[in-house]
């Protein structure tokens, strides 16, 4: 990014969590006109941005933004000394753990948003505003899912990221976390790498790639003399225990290809946490489930394996569906409580406007209307409104 365009960039909002920082931002491509609606409002055109950078290198994080001048994209905050203070919007545990941190190299202050709540917005403002954002997934196929506004709830959320959340979604701010799992995303890293010697995600993905996960996981064949235990729908292909040849194999683990392993994590991971999700669906009789979180990485052999643990324990009766900017999902809330929940549906350049009232004292931005349009996987077009 060029830091002399920085003056256009506004509304930084973070979330600091167990693995990664994630960084959402708006910045103005330089177009500003009046709403012909009202000559108070002037209509500012631009995109969201996205970054993202692993919680351990913090330090990283915030040379991108100092370097780039994002910390003076918040809003002002007047502490208890009478000094002005910028604070900018967080979310996820790091918004506690790194407040200090912030405040002593950047001067900001962190205002923090609920990590549940954050995800839920998220979640909320792109089904609403952006359109082709969900879609499901499943034997291959990529199926665009457009969502009626007036039948978005319920449903489940579940966010894999360092570990699992599960969120059954009511309405705008109206949810309830029902259920959880450790064994998330950061498992199948921490897990994958002290087991098969990778030193990123990144390797391990790509090793997942060319791994064969049977080489490793016990199938129903496998106990039952290669044929399906029919009686009770398990094929003989089915997973009966993953890592279960293991046991007598008398293999050590250097005797693995690191492929394999990486394979049979990974469908571990997926396989349970769609089991799990589905279990939670139907105990309190939710249809659609929506996976965000950053394991999921649009990857399609996870994706894959989830539909199929959903469209399997559910008989079809549950869907699993996946969201383009699934690992935005709490800043993207974060951004997003910059203003409070005031919804008046406008439309402009054929695309739902959601108006907000942004709730900063002593600053330009009172009432915001995003207007959203996507362009690629990564920034969304939008503009917003300034009065
Ligand atoms: N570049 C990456 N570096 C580390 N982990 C990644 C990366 N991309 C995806 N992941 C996966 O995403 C998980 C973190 O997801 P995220 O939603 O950011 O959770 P958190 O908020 O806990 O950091 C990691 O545990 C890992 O499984
Ligand atoms: C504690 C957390 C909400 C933190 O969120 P994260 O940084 O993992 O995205 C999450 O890791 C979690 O829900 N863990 C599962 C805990 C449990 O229900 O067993």
């Amino acid at each position: 990014m060029d830091p002399a365009a920085t003056s256009q960039i506004s509304h930084l909002a973070l979330d600091i969590g167990g693995t990664l920082i994630k960084l959402v931002y708006f910045s103005a491509n330089g177009d500003h006109c009046e709403d012909s609606r009202s000559n108070e409002i002037s209509v500012v055109h631009g995109k969201l941005c996205f970054a993202k950078f692993e919680t351990k290198k913090i330090d990283d994080c915030l040379e991108f933004i100092r370097f780039n001048i994002l910390h003076h994209s918040g809003v002002q905050h007047l502490n208890g000394m009478a000094h002005d203070k910028l604070s900018v919007k967080a979310t996820g545990g790091g918004a506690f753990k790194f407040a200090d941190l912030f405040k002593e190299k950047l001067g900001i202050l962190l205002d923090k948003e609920d990590e549940m709540c954050s995800l839920v917005g998220g979640v909320n403002f792109l089904l609403k505003t952006v359109p082709r954002e969900a879609f499901t997934y499943l034997d291959g196929q990529k199926e665009f899912v457009e969502i009626d506004h007036n039948d978005l709830y319920p449903y489940l959320l579940v966010n894999i990221g360092s570990g699992v959340s599960m969120i059954k979604v009511d309405g705008d701010g109206k949810y309830e976390r029902i259920s959880g799992t450790s064994l998330g995303g950061g498992t199948f890293l921490g897990l994958g790498k002290l087991l098969t010697k990778c030193e990123s995600f990144d390797e391990l993905l790509e090793l997942s790639h060319h791994g064969n996960n049977r080489v490793i996981d016990m199938l129903v064949g496998d106990i039952y003399g290669g044929t399906d235990y029919s009686k009770i729908g398990l094929s003989s292909t089915a997973i009966a225990s993953s890592f279960g040849k293991a046991i007598s194999d008398g293999k050590e683990l250097e005797d693995y290809q690191p492929e394999d392993v990486a394979r049979s994590l990974l469908r571990m991971i997926s396989n349970n946490i769609g089991q799990i999700a589905y279990l939670n669906a139907l105990r309190f009789g939710l249809k659609r489930i929506l996976f965000g979180g950053f394991f999921i990485r649009g990857l399609e052999y996870t994706m894959d394996t989830i539909s199929v643990a959903v469209h399997f324990w559910s008989r079809g009766e549950a869907k699993a569906m996946f969201l383009r900017h699934e690992g935005f999902l709490g800043a993207l809330g974060a951004f997003t409580s910059y203003k409070t929940q005031s919804h008046n549906d406008l439309k402009s350049n054929q695309h739902t406007v959601q108006r907000a009232i942004l709730n900063c004292s002593g600053d330009n931005f009172r009432h915001i209307p995003v207007t959203s349009n996507l362009n690629d996987s990564e920034t969304i077009e939008c503009s917003i409104s300034l009065v």
